[in-house]
């Protein structure tokens, strides 16, 4: 990690400063756009259905993802991680816990997706209660076990956030690195595919889906997929050969997804028009009230 003060190597001032504030901005985003799709759950009652729980556990989770790349942000325009390695473990734990469950939660708004358009029975409250309790004690497991000495958390190239550490080439890590990558990346990812592929063929006889039937299989294999795909080469052939720029991509690219999924899941479900209408509703119920008075 950089010395307090001084740069980490392999980066200039103004790389440093330009990640601060890609980091700040992506983190302003997704809070924002994330707390928006909250507030419409805690205001509009007609919201409150077992399908939307899972979009109000997808928004939780990348609510975790945006607050996580806040506290990355404003360390890097400190250019220096204030909290100390404790903080590092913390911090790291809280990043991934959310990043899988956000990974998660997709996939089971894929199902209950599937399950609402292709299956004729409604999706009760307990299978989407179970399925949220699943995914959240499934992610906070897999976070801690780096904590018990599976896999391991680190300082990411820059020194001012924490995350997932490297494989070192040992069984350990690169055991935890594989496991973990199947459960809880391509099991996630081939539920998400297979559920919207069902959908489609179903709903192409009735005309087109009502939902973006693409987009959720993209944003995770575009959003996480460099994450994989570095770690994967860092487990077979080291990173002295990847440049240390080159590093930090994945991470910029993956703190991009809460902003992506607010605006697909929420917008393309009318869960902000709800805030929306309800505005409106206030405004001439209190006009009414006005004019009555
Ligand atoms: C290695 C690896 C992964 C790593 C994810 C990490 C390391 C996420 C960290 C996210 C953070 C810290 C977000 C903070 O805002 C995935 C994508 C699960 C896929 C399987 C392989």
């Amino acid at each position: 990690m950089a010395e307090a003060g001084s740069l980490p190597t392999g980066f200039g001032e103004l790389e440093v400063l330009a990640v601060g504030v890609v980091l700040l901005v992506e983190a302003l985003a997704g809070l924002s756009l994330n707390s928006l799709t909250v507030l419409s759950f805690c205001t509009s009652p007609e919201l409150r259905t077992p399908s939307h729980l899972l979009v109000l556990s997808l928004a939780l989770a990348d609510s975790g993802v945006s607050l996580n790349t806040l506290t990355g942000a404003t360390s890097s325009l400190l250019r220096r991680w204030p909290y100390g390695s404790g903080g590092c473990q913390a911090h790291g734990f809280q990043g991934f816990a959310a990043a899988l469950a956000s990974i998660c939660s997709s996939a089971a708004v894929a199902w209950g997706r599937y399950h609402h358009y292709c299956t004729r029975s409604r999706l009760a409250w307990s299978t989407a209660g179970s399925l949220v309790l699943f995914v959240w004690l499934s992610s906070a497991f897999w976070a801690a076990l780096p904590l018990l000495g599976w896999g391991h958390y680190d300082y990411e190239p820059l020194g001012t956030c924490c995350s997932l550490g490297y494989p070192r080439g040992d069984r350990n890590s690169t055991s935890f690195l594989f496991i973990m990558a199947f459960f809880n990346f391509l099991l996630p990812l081939f539920i998400t595919l297979t559920s919207y592929r069902l959908m489609e063929q179903k709903l192409r006889r009735t005309g087109p889906p009502q939902v973006n039937t693409t987009l959720p299989a993209r944003t995770l294999l575009l959003g996480w997929g460099p994450y994989a795909l570095l770690h994967l080469c860092a487990a077979l052939a080291g990173t002295a050969l990847i440049p240390p720029r080159l590093q930090v991509v994945p991470a910029l690219i993956a703190k991009m997804v809460p902003t992506v999924n607010a605006v697909n899941y929420a917008l393309g479900s009318g869960i902000w028009q709800c805030l929306s209408l309800q505005r409106s509703g206030w405004d001439s119920a209190q006009r009414a009230a006005r004019v009555l008075r």
